[in-house]
């Protein structure tokens, strides 16, 4: 489903990447790991759209990242995104907030939608008013309520004891198994054991 080839990232004259093949299939739960500084984000960001390879190439299904001619559009329509902070607005409820994503959702849509997330019962609330797990059960909600065929996660629980981290991992379990494609860049080890695949960043290379 995602695919790069020959991906290479340079900042400036540093290079963050080198050489990255990889492939991942629908409904893969993958995890890149490795030490701070390895290269996770900058290939997470690659793979998601948010930077652009300095050279290779990265496919989307058939089509080519460098193809894409309305990125806005093509983000919307098949990715949603996390990140170890959770940007929910404070002002708005967790239900205006998701509301917010997606304004076709009826009330009706977004409480069968919290339901099956079990955090139904905090729709009302404000995000100061829930504790950080929740507000990060919240934030996947609201990047999931597009139903989008790949999810990508930077350091989602960055912010979050082991408990809730524990919770979101399986959050992610569960929705790979009903065939959305997730993909997470984590430093946590253990956590990245429940999904499907591992890849270990090392200086801006795969380590097989
Ligand atoms: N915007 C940037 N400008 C210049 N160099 C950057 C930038 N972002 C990252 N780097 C460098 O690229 C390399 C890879 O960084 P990256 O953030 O991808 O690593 P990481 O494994 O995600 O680290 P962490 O776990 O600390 O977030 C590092 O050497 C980093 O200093």
């Amino acid at each position: 489903m995602i695919k790069a080839i020959n991906l290479t990232h340079y900042y400036n004259k540093d290079k963050a990447l080198e050489n990255i093949n990889l492939e991942i299939n629908k409904g893969e739960f993958v995890c890149l790991i490795g030490e701070s500084g390895s290269g996770k984000s900058t290939l997470l960001s690659n793979l998601s759209t948010l930077l652009k390879p300095t050279s290779g190439d990265i496919f989307y299904e058939e089509t080519n990242y460098k193809n894409i001619k309305n990125i806005d559009s093509f983000r919307k329509e098949n990715i949603g995104f996390i990140f170890q902070f959770h940007y929910l607005i404070n002002y708005l409820t967790i239900k205006e907030n998701i509301k917010l994503a997606n304004e076709k959702a009826s009330d009706d849509d977004i409480s069968t939608f919290l339901n099956s997330l079990g955090i139904n019962d905090l729709k009302n609330k404000y995000p100061t008013e829930i504790s950080g797990g929740q507000r990060q059960r919240a934030s996947i909600a609201r990047a999931l309520i597009n139903n989008p065929k790949v999810i990508f996660a930077d350091e989602p629980t960055g912010n979050l004891d082991s408990q809730n981290s524990q919770k979101v991992f399986e959050m992610f379990k569960d929705l790979s198994k009903k065939g959305t494609t997730i993909i997470v860049a984590t430093h946590d080890k253990n956590l990245a054991q429940i999904a499907n695949k591992i890849y270990e960043v090392k200086d801006g290379k795969i380590n097989k």
